[in-house]
Order: C-alpha cells, then sequence, then structure tokens
C-alpha cells in the first residue's frame, strides 16, 4: 500500500487528477485497447473531477479511448434526479470531457430485476479484461462503493441496503431530509474492486480519520471495507493533514519519507 499524505483537499484533488492523467497516457490508449476507469461520487472526488476537466481542457489528457464503470447507484432514484449518481457525473465531469457517451457505463438503479442488472455489469466489465484504476472514496463507517459494514470481503456487484449513519450522511444531498435519501442501492462489490489493476482511494477531512485508521493500521476486517484494500497488490491512499488524526505520528512519517525517496529517485 502506498500513502501520500497531503496538506489539503485541494492537493488531494490535484495529485489524483495527475495520476489519472499520468496513467491514461502512459497507457496510450486506443479505440480497440482502451484504458478502463472505476469511478466514484460524493464530495471528495469533486475536487478531482475539476482538476481532471482543466487538464483535458489545457490538452493535456483525452477521453475519447476511455471506458468508465461507475462503482453504484442508488435505487429507485429516477437517473434525472438531480442527487442520482447518473445526474452527478455528468453535471460534474462527463458533460465537460470528450468522452464518447458509450463509453460510460453506470448501474441502472431503476433496472426491473436488479440481479440481472447486477450480473451484466459484471460481464460489461470482464468483458474489457480488467479495470486499469479504480478510484474511490470511503464512507465514515469505512464502506468503500456502497459496501457497508459486514460486506463479504468476495462479495460481487448486488444490492445493498444502506445504513442509517450513510443516510445520515448522505442527507447533505437531500434538504437534509434521510427520509428522502434511499434505503438501497446497487454496487459493485469489494472482490470487484480488488480484481482492477490498481486501487486509488481518496481521503479528505476529520470526520474519515477513523475509516483510514482502519485501512491503514487496523486489521483486515469486513467492518471496515476499506481495510480489504491491504489485500490488493497496488493500492494508493491520497489524504489530507486532517483525515490522518487518528494514525500514529510514525505511520504518517514512514509514509511521508518513502514518498519523499520516490522523489528523489523520480
Ligand atoms: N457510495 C458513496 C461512496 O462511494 C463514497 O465514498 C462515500 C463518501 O462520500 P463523500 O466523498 O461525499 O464523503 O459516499 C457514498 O456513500
Amino acid at each position: 500500500m502506498r500513502l501520500i499524505p497531503l496538506s489539503n483537499a485541494a492537493d488531494v484533488g490535484l495529485w489524483s487528477a495527475r495520476h489519472i492523467v499520468n496513467r491514461i497516457n502512459a497507457f496510450k490508449p486506443t479505440a480497440e485497447r482502451p484504458f478502463v476507469l472505476g469511478l466514484p461520487t460524493g464530495g471528495t472526488p469533486l475536487q478531482t473531477y475539476k482538476r481532471l476537466i482543466e487538464l483535458h481542457k489545457a490538452g493535456e489528457v483525452s477521453f475519447k479511448n476511455v471506458v468508465t464503470f461507475n462503482m453504484d447507484e442508488y435505487i429507485g432514484l429516477p437517473e434525472e434526479h438531480p442527487e442520482s449518481y447518473h445526474s452527478f457525473m455528468y453535471n460534474n465531469f462527463f458533460n465537460h470531457v470528450d468522452i464518447p457517451r458509450e463509453n460510460i457505463n453506470l448501474l441502472n438503479g431503476n433496472a426491473p430485476d436488479v440481479d440481472t442488472e447486477c450480473r451484466r455489469y459484471e460481464e460489461k466489465i470482464k468483458s474489457y479484461g480488467k479495470i486499469n484504476l479504480f478510484m474511490g472514496g470511503v464512507g465514515n463507517d469505512g464502506h468503500i462503493a456502497f459496501n457497508e459494514p459486514a460486506s463479504s470481503l468476495a462479495s460481487r456487484t448486488r444490492i445493498k441496503t444502506l445504513t442509517e449513519e450513510t443516510r445520515i450522511a448522505n442527507s447533505r444531498f437531500f434538504d437534509g431530509d434521510m427520509t428522502k435519501v434511499p434505503k438501497y442501492a446497487l454496487t459493485v462489490g469489494v472482490g470487484t474492486l480488488l480484481d482492477a489493476e490498481e486501487v486509488m482511494i481518496l481521503v479528505t477531512g476529520h470526520a474519515k480519520a477513523q475509516s483510514l485508521q482502519a485501512a491503514v493500521e487496523g486489521s483486515v476486517n469486513h467492518m471496515w471495507t476499506i481495510s480489504a484494500l491491504q489485500l490488493h497488490p497496488k493500492s494508493v491512499i491520497v489524504c489530507d493533514e486532517p483525515s490522518t488524526m487518528e494514525l500514529k505520528v510514525k505511520t504518517v512519517k514512514y509514509f511521508r519519507e518513502l514518498e519523499a525517496e520516490n522523489m528523489k529517485n523520480l
């Protein structure tokens, strides 16, 4: 695991956007061999999307040969609802870059048969071989995508019931009214995430400090599904200072020194 401790959320946005751009450009994607990118929603990745749009407008990256898979979607919200993850992604990212519409994949939270929809999604991912880079955030309770506490670490795409804590946290997007937050969501599984070639998780703000501690210093544990990252051969966590408050000082120092060494060797 690589941990990149940065000062603030803006730096997390810049670092992660540059990382994505570097990966896409190094891959030299073509229509026959696209770069496959996994994407999250939420407040945390907003800065990354802003930076990616800027880098695209500056001519540093094209998304023409990039295929995306979003990690989750609420059940029962119409696609055009302003808080659906469909709306979020088009408003905050897809509408501002050159990605072809047919390259965009999102789970359909209104599918008549959710099991068939989840199988379709897994098969579509498989049809590309693998996801090259999966970006994600983390919930206050350590969930990754919508893999709430006690989700199987071997899980695949499926329906999940959201915890009260998550619905309270997400009520900020629904006029502060928890009853307006859907109770269920479709989400890729922890196993789906672990199959990606690389996983990059963004962590910002003090509310995520316990999740970050569980990810980095805790044991692999289904109560903190983010900790499954420890089983991944290539994971990177990009975090700001407030989110490191529960980590040991020596842990942060260790990773900071490692990164300083990496920079020297570049
Ligand atoms: N399903 C999403 C997660 O993918 C996201 O990581 C989490 C944190 O969101 P935020 O970045 O807004 O704190 O919220 C939701 O529950």
